[in-house]
């Protein structure tokens, strides 16, 4: 099985500093969704790691939230691919709890759904702390100068971590090798 393993906002779709709080907010990233059915009609399984603590700090609710996801499938699937699972984490930075990156909770919910190793499986993110939940169970970093990539791009990123403009130049990148 070829799996990936994408972060949501900032690499999927636009992000904000004020959180993506209701569907009209959730806006597609250019090329992001033909990248996404491209690379599942080549084959591969698509799966979202996103932490979402809006919910726990009372900014949106789960509803809204899989109204969101709702989108991503549609337009997906509009372009003949799939999304096969998304798994976000909704608590507040206070919970304590093992699934909000940078922790790998969310990865390994992913792996064990799959019943698939982590082991070198490309990982998409804006954020740091996307790479590092990644990294700690294997998988290889791919970081996107969309979202917060930009600014990212100048941290000390985890070692082996390739650099692309886009979603979708990481895409032409997997697809051609
Ligand atoms: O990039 P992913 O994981 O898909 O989602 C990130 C969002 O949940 C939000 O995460 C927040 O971080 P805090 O949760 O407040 O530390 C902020 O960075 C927001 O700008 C951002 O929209
Ligand atoms: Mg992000
Ligand atoms: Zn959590």
């Amino acid at each position: 099985m070829k799996l990936i393993i994408l972060d949501r906002d900032g690499v999927i779709n636009q992000d904000s500093d004020a959180y993506i709080k209701s569907l009209d907010e959730w806006i597609p990233l250019p090329g992001s969704i033909d990248a996404i059915a491209r690379l599942s009609k080549a084959g591969w399984t698509i799966a979202v790691a996103t932490n979402q603590s809006g919910i726990g700090r009372g900014y949106y609710d789960e509803a809204t939230l899989q109204d969101m996801h709702d989108r991503l499938l549609q337009l997906v699937a509009e372009q003949g691919g799939k999304v096969d699972l998304i798994r976000y984490c909704p608590h507040a930075p206070d919970a304590g709890c093992d699934c909000r990156k940078p922790l790998p909770g969310l990865f390994r919910q992913i792996a064990d759904e799959l019943d698939h190793s982590l082991d070198g499986v490309p990982t998409v993110g804006d954020s740091l702390r996307d790479l590092e939940a990644g990294c700690a169970v294997g998988c290889t970093p791919y970081l996107v100068r969309t979202g917060k990539g930009a600014s990212t791009e100048h941290k000390t990123l985890p070692a082996g971590t390739r650099v692309f403009d886009d979603l979708a130049a990481v895409v032409d990148h997997l697809l051609e090798s």
